[in-house]
Order: structure tokens, then C-alpha cells, then sequence
């Protein structure tokens, strides 16, 4: 966290500039109310009028540089946090799919928002005081030195007792912070799983259980932002209860040495003053030290999520797809618990259609994740014309590679943007791309056309038209090769075989398409499909070689058929 603290490197060095001037200014002050003290009581009623010129100017310096100094200190804290969150964000974005999917996305968002915001008040703006304090210290320090050794001296011995306060708290400290923040994490994932859920809580009739349940998350979390506070307060307490002992030292001895005539009033009243910036700074410092400590697990889980390698641009980049995908032996398990894929071998010449046929749950979308290097911990080999997909960069793979998922996210933005998602395609492009969809139907009735809104996650759109918008999005991007995961299911009979049908014709272009619908015209076209049972491939063939074969494909046909 070090490194963003440095890197605004003039405004830090103008933060610094400031402060120590601002610093030096106030122990000024000390010395003004000697001179003051000493005036009265010398009677000196000639030089009074001197004196107030030059607290008058004295006040307008300091409101001129304290001014100066908080304009400097918020924009040193813009440029940093603005450091901080950027590095955050990319990171997360260019991870790849499943590094990214390990923790939910409402920790990424409770880390941006959140932590950021802790990182900022407990540790950026800390350092920042604790300078402040140093400086005011040191300074405050020397001119003591010049008024009187001895209060000097005493000062010093006890004002570092309270220094000891943060060393005994800081692990505990750390710990309980580290909770509230976890604890935040888990209470925005509560909150966005219940507002993204909003249509099934009502509609299921479990508000009270929902209200229930969040009130059990509301709870605990403010019990860990208490528990948190409380153990601050704690170190607080102890440090402010040295800091009155510390107060007293000084000021009974300077009082004793004024008795004694060791010492004038002005300079008894400069010393009472001086204290103040000697004791305040050691205090506050401690109470500092204690939040800079505290604040460490946060600063390493931000640095944890910031160093994270993404594997972004792991493997070579690869221009073009020419002629062969191959998956050899593969097998596959998300978990310890079971094999989903099981020793997998087959292989797509460029421009084939391939369909995958199966139950529910044997295999086929995972099939495709492995493809798309979703997950790369299988046994054996996947490789586009003879290179292994692990050593192709994922931009590069992507580049070749697109998906058409059932389960389309939509940008609230219009249905231009979405179906070019801000790459840079002519309007010819997309048009074609929306035709070639079956959009252009929806097109018709919306009087802005493609420039219409497509609402928050597409709440504008039937899930028919969101399917097509995710078919455009695919087609605009003109890879050789396109996976269909399901993506015509919740279009109508008619559509989806029109969209189908169009991929299907498209000269040259490699398609593997996850299917339910048992169309006997379309899977006619195909030129293999793979039947999966169990993570096995079990029958695969054309449609006729499947059907001659009255084999697992041909019940599943005929059950398809009879329904
Ligand atoms: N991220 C995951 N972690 C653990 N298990 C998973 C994960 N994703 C899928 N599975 C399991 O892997 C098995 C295969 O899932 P997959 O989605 O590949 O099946 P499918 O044949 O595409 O099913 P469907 O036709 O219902 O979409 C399922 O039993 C599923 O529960």
C-alpha cells in the first residue's frame, strides 16, 4: 500500500511543505503568548499595541495556510484512492473466468466500495497525520528545549509511555477490523442476492422470511462493527488517560521552577502551550499508530486481490483457426466429489456443425467452458490445429472463439450498443448481424429502433429477444468459431429454427451447438453429433448413422417425438 502512498510524489512533497509550515506556525504561538504574559506583567503598555499587529497577522497566515494545506491533502487523497481503485478494477477485470468466479462478485464490490474507503481514513490520511504530528512534535520539542531543560526533560521521559498502547492492541485490533470488513462482504452479497431475487420474493411469498433473514445479517454485522469500535475505544481510552498524566508531569514542575523564580510567567505560560503541541502530537500519534496497524489486514487483502496474477496473458497469441479442433482423453471434476467428464476424445474439422445432444447434467456445457478455458485443471489435451488451448492467450482464443449463452447479461444501454458491446463495427455490420438474428421484427415496433433502451439487465426485453440480442452479439463479432449453449431455448419453434438454420448455412464457419430440441430437419444438417451420457461420449455419428443404429440417440429421439 506503501507504493500508493508515494506514487502522487509533488503533491505528497507539497503535503509535507505545508504541514511542517503550519506546524512551525503553531508552536509560533507559544511564543507570542510569552511575549503577551511577559508584557503584562512588566507594564509594558507601548509595546502591547506591536504585539496585536503582529497577532493579527499571525492570524491570517494560519488561516491562509491551513486552508492551503486541507485543499492539498484532499487532492493528494483524490489522486491516491483514484490509484488504488483503478489498480483494483483492472485486476478483477482481466482475470480470467474462473479465478474471477472463486469468490462472489458482491466481495469485489464490498472491496471497491468498502475497504477502499477504510484504507483511506485509517491508513492514507493516518500517514498523513502522523506526519503532522512528528513534525508539530520535533518542533515543539526544540523550542521547549530553548524555554527550559528540565520541563523538557520531563516532558519527554513520560510522553512515551501512551506510544506503548498501540503495540499491545494492534493484533487484536486487526482482527476484529478484518472481521467487519468480511462481514461487509458477506451483508452487500445478502443484499444483492435479495434485490436481483425481487421478482421470486414476492412472487413466493417469503418476504417475512427474507426480512427475517436480513435483519439476522443487519445485526450482525453492525455486532462486528461495534465489537471492532469497542476495542478502539479501549486503546483510545488508555492512551488519553496517559496523555493527562503526561500533561501533569511537566505542568507541576514548571510551576514548581516558577516558584522558585527559575522561571518567568510568560515563559511558564509558553511552556503550558508547548506541552500541548508535545503531548497532543504523542497522544495522538499513538491513537494513530493504532489505526495504521489496524488497518494492515485490510491493506493486505487489497494488495492480496491487487497482485492476484489474472494468467491474462498466459499463452502465445494465435491470429487464425485453420483447420482442426481436437479434444484428446479429456476428463474433467469441479470437485474432489465427482468426474463430470470422462476421458472425451473427439475432433471438429474447420467449418463442420456439430451437434451435442444429452440429459440434463451429463456434461455438454461443461464441455464447452473447457473449450473457452474456463477451467484448465483437466486431464488430457484440447487443441486448435495442433496447439494446446492453454497456450493460446485468452484475448487471442477469444478472438476466434465466441459463446451464445442461455443466460444473456444486458448492459442498461441501447440495443446497438449491446450488440456491438462497444467494439468498434459499421452500422452495415450490425445491421446484418440484427437481420441475421431475427431482431429486426423487434426493430419494427420500437420507435427508436436500435437506439431504444434495453433497460436495467435488459428488462425491457422478453428472454426470446434477449437470446437474439446475445446471437447478434456473436454473429457481429465474426469469429470462425461460434458455441450455442441452448441459446434458442426460449424462442418460439418458428425463430428458433429460423436463427438455426441461418447458422447453419454460414459457409466456412465451425459451429458446436448444445441442443434439446430433437429436430429431425435440423440435426439433419449437422454433420456429427455427440451424444453424452454420464460425462461419456456415447454414441456419435451423423443423424442417420445415429438413427440406423437404434441406439441411447434413437430413444431419446423417439421419446422427443411421441411428447
Ligand atoms: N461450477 C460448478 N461446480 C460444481 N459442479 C458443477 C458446476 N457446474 C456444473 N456442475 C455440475 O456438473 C454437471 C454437468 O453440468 P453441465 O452444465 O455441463 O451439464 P449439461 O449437460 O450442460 O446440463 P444442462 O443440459 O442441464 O444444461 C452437473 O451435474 C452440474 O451439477
Amino acid at each position: 500500500m506503501k507504493k500508493y502512498f508515494l506514487k502522487s510524489k509533488t503533491l505528497l512533497a507539497l503535503n509535507f511543505i505545508f504541514i511542517t509550515m503550519c506546524s512551525a506556525s503553531s508552536v509560533i504561538l507559544a511564543f507570542i503568548l510569552r511575549q503577551i504574559t511577559d508584557i503584562s506583567y512588566g507594564g509594558e503598555i507601548d509595546r502591547l499595541k506591536s504585539v496585536l499587529y503582529l497577532m493579527a497577522g499571525y492570524s491570517v497566515l494560519m488561516g491562509i495556510l491551513g486552508f492551503i494545506k486541507r485543499i492539498l491533502r484532499r487532492l493528494f487523497i483524490k489522486n491516491t484512492m483514484y490509484n488504488l481503485k483503478k489498480d483494483i478494477f483492472n485486476n478483477l477485470i482481466s482475470r480470467k473466468i474462473s479465478s474471477f468466479s472463486l469468490e462472489n462478485s458482491a466481495n469485489y464490490i464490498s472491496a471497491i466500495n468498502n475497504d477502499t474507503g477504510i484504507v483511506e481514513q485509517e491508513y492514507f490520511l493516518s500517514l498523513l497525520d502522523s506526519f503532522d504530528y512528528v513534525i508539530t512534535f520535533i518542533i515543539a520539542t526544540f523550542a521547549i528545549f530553548k524555554l527550559n531543560t528540565y520541563v523538557a526533560i520531563a516532558i519527554l521521559l513520560s510522553g512515551f509511555i501512551p506510544m506503548l498502547v498501540p503495540t499491545i492492541f494492534q493484533k487484536e485490533l486487526g482482527k476484529r477490523k478484518k472481521e467487519y470488513s468480511d462481514g461487509i462482504g458477506s451483508f452487500t452479497t445478502k443484499i444483492k442476492d435479495i434485490f436481483t431475487g425481487f421478482e421470486v420474493i414476492k412472487s413466493f411469498n417469503i418476504e417475512e422470511k427474507i426480512k427475517e433473514d436480513f435483519q439476522h445479517s443487519n445485526e450482525s454485522l453492525e455486532t462486528k462493527k461495534y465489537r471492532s469500535g469497542f476495542f478502539e475505544s479501549i486503546a483510545n481510552t488508555i492512551s488519553e488517560f496517559f496523555g493527562f498524566v503526561v500533561f501533569f508531569v511537566p505542568l507541576g514542575l514548571g510551576t514548581y521552577l516558577t516558584l522558585n523564580g527559575q522561571f518567568t510567567a510568560g515563559g511558564m505560560v509558553a511552556s503550558v502551550q508547548l506541552t500541548n503541541y508535545i503531548v497532543n502530537p504523542v497522544l495522538n500519534f499513538s491513537y494513530i499508530l493504532t489505526k495504521i496497524k489496524g488497518a494492515k489486514p485490510i491493506n493486505e487483502k487489497l494488495c492480496n486481490m491487487i497482485n492476484e496474477s489474472n494468467g491474462e496473458e498466459e499463452g502465445a497469441s494465435k491470429e487464425e483457426f485453420r483447420e482442426l479442433i481436437q479434444f484428446e482423453n479429456i476428463s474433467f471434476s469441479y470437485n474432489e466429489e465427482r468426474k463430470i467428464l470422462d476421458n472425451i476424445s473427439f475432433s471438429i474439422n474447420k467449418g463442420e456443425k456439430i451437434a451435442i445432444v444429452g440429459k440434463s447434467g451429463s456434461g455438454k456445457s461443461t464441455l464447452l467452458k473447457l473449450l473457452l478455458r474456463y477451467y484448465e485443471n483437466y486431464d488430457g489435451e484440447i487443441k486448435l490445429d495442433d496447439k494446446s488451448i492453454k497456450d493460446i492467450s485468452l484475448t487471442s482464443l477469444y478472438k476466434l472463439i465466441s459463446i451464445i449463452q442461455q443466460n444473456v447479461f444486458m448492459f442498461d444501454d441501447s440495443i446497438k450498443a449491446n450488440v456491438a458491446l462497444y467494439g468498434d463495427y459499421t452500422d452495415e455490420e450490425i445491421d446484418n448481424a440484427i437481420r441475421n438474428s431475427g431482431l429486426e421484427e423487434l426493430l419494427k415496433n420500437l420507435p427508436m429502433g436500435k437506439d431504444s433502451s434495453v433497460g436495467e439487465n435488459g428488462s425491457n426485453l422478453s428472454g426470446g429477444e434477449k437470446q437474439r440480442i446475445s446471437i447478434a452479439r456473436a454473429l457481429v463479432k465474426n469469429t470462425p468459431i461460434i458455441l450455442l449453449d441452448e441459446a434458442t431455448g426460449s424462442l418460439d419453434s418458428k425463430t428458433a429454427y429460423e436463427i438455426e438454420n441461418s447458422l447453419l448455412g454460414i459457409e466456412g464457419l465451425t459451429s458446436i451447438v448444445i441442443t434439446h430440441k430433437l429436430s429431425e430437419e435440423l440435426l439433419s444438417k449437422y454433420d456429427k453429433i455427440l451424444v453424452l451420457d454420464k460425462g461419456q461420449i456415447i454414441e456419435m455419428g451423423s443423424f442417420d448413422e445415429l438413427i440406423d443404429e437404434e441406439g441411447y440417440f434413437y430413444s431419446l429421439f423417439n421419446v422427443e417425438k411421441a411428447a
